[in-house]
């Protein structure tokens, strides 16, 4: 009987349901006593006939336009099953990355499966019905649903275990196939009013942990951070601390800071939302975009010390610091060009301390904040506090450990006699893992690890002089202003 398939069943129980319609209609032309008996056992008999349990999920949760999560869970579940015929077709084809494609069954499709020894039958089915409504564009109203048929012996295995089972394979598929998103916030005047919105694009970021350059304790010690803020939901209930961290990137130009935010965010298989503070209105703008973000997302503002003035409205600063800061400000145009820019934007330093850390920081979770700096010390200390910014990372000049990282990525090498020397140099020298980086990286077909690393020797060498004869000329300078 388990044997004959769910969809034989479902005719027959169509047929049932003819017949107990037309006992319905006619049931007075019927015996007295007949009419007691069916009474009495027509549900008994219907489950001797027809021992199968009928359960569907539909597409929409009532409303039209809320798309149910568990039939999407669902459907991702059923598209990879090796039973569905698309996934067979897929893997007739051998396409290898199939991580951005939603396979779906097809419609009428019938997939049998087996959970502990239960055998089920899902079913993709759609019901159409003519919208009865005048439109220029008429359309007919589809609806789409699963039906899963069981027999009713494992009623509490299915409904018990199987569904949950099924619903979170298919969330966890949705997350491990999931397209990451890069977005940004433009300025926009739609009808929602004016403001700014995110926008994005697919994020493809090829940078991972293994190919960061940087010191090997360091970077394994904020992999475990990530991992532990990963798995932290009940940690941070407990505690009762929205779930969320900041990071704070600190160091010069070209040491990694938005690779380490790529490599983040393709660990941990997080969108990032890049913040630009400059095209942000106003406070409250600034409200809605964080409201806009997603869970399991990495908030990210790229050189928080040139974004706002953040640093004159709670800091005030000696006049001295101020004009070394206007000193500073002539030399770096770029600087020069984000502070006129600034000027458009009325977000203030408390606007900003509410958005990593106030009331409404706490919607949604799973996020984290991530600041980059060249600049530490010119940021607000209440920015940077912990519990704000809970864990500072200096990325600074390339060390021997991340130098060995870039050759092996760059060269395929990881050891060689001029690395000796190298080593010497880099200890003597500051070059950021950037203008390590691009002297190894070969210029031709011709060029072999070995006409590289005499590249790297002969810029670090060259970088030591001029250091050198910095240092000299400061001393020099120091004298003359003592005198
Ligand atoms: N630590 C590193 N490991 C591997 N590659 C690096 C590292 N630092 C820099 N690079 C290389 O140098 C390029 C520039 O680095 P990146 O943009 O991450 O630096 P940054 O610190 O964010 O610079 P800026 O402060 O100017 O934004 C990268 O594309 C990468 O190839």
């Amino acid at each position: 009987m388990v044997a004959v398939k769910g969809e034989l069943w479902s005719q027959v129980g169509s047929i049932i349901a003819s017949l107990m319609f037309v006992y319905a209609m006619f049931k007075e032309c019927f015996p007295y006593q007949l009419r007691g008996y069916l009474g009495r056992y027509s549900h008994k008999m219907v489950n001797l006939v027809y021992p199968y349990v009928q359960i569907t999920f539909h597409e929409y949760t009532g409303e039209r336009f809320n798309r149910s999560e568990v039939y999407g869970a669902i459907r991702t579940y059923l598209g990879a099953c090796p039973a569905s015929t698309l996934a067979k077709r897929l893997r007739a084809h051998d396409i290898k990355d199939n991580k951005s494609l939603i396979l779906s069954m097809d419609d009428d499709e019938e997939i049998t499966e087996e959970f502990q020894g239960a055998k089920l039958w899902w079913t993709s089915c759609k019901h159409v019905t003519k919208s009865q409504s005048f439109s220029f564009y008429p359309a007919s109203d589809e609806k789409r649903y699963y039906r899963l048929t069981f027999h009713r012996r494992y009623k509490d295995l299915i409904t018990g275990s199987y569904i949950n089972y099924v619903v979170q394979q298919g969330k966890d598929m949705a997350v491990r196939n999931r397209q990451l998103k890069l977005y940004t916030n433009n300025s926009s005047d739609d009808w929602y009013g004016k403001g700014t919105r995110w926008s994005h694009v697919a994020f493809e970021h090829p940078a991972t942990f293994q190919k960061l350059a940087m010191d090997l304790k360091k970077k394994e010690e904020i992999i475990n951070d990530l991992d532990k803020f990963r798995l932290g939901k009940d940690y941070y209930s407990k505690i009762g601390k929205a779930w969320k961290r900041g990071y704070l990137l600190y160091g010069p130009p070209g040491t990694g800071k938005s690779s380490m935010i790529a490599a983040m965010a393709n660990y941990l298989e997080y969108d990032i939302y890049d913040l630009e503070l400059t095209a942000v209105k106003d406070n409250t703008d600034l409200k809605k975009l964080l409201i806009d973000t997603s869970n399991k997302s990495i908030i990210v503002i790229e050189d928080i010390d040139c974004s706002l003035d953040l640093t004159g409205q709670r800091n005030k600063k000696k006049d001295d610091e101020k004009d070394e800061d206007d000193e500073e400000k002539k030399k770096d145009p770029i600087r020069k060009r984000f502070e006129e820019e600034n000027k458009k934007s009325k977000v203030t330093l408390s606007g900003l301390l509410n958005f990593i850390d106030g009331i409404w920081s706490a919607c949604g979770g799973e996020r984290l904040i991530v600041f980059t700096t060249n600049y530490v010390h010119k940021l607000d200390p209440a920015l940077v506090r912990r519990g704000r910014m809970d864990k500072h990372i200096e990325l600074s000049y390339c060390c021997f450990e991340a130098f060995k990282v870039l050759a092996y990525n760059y060269l395929d090498i990881d050891s060689h006699h001029l690395f000796e020397k190298i080593k010497c140099l880099l200890e003597e020298t500051d070059m950021t893992p950037a203008d390590v980086a691009e002297n190894l990286m070969p210029k031709s077909v011709t060029e072999d690890a070995e006409t590289c690393l005499k590249k790297l020797i002969e810029a670090l060498e060259l970088a030591k002089e001029e250091a050198q004869k910095k240092a000299e000329r400061n001393t020099v300078t120091n004298l003359i202003k003592k005198k």
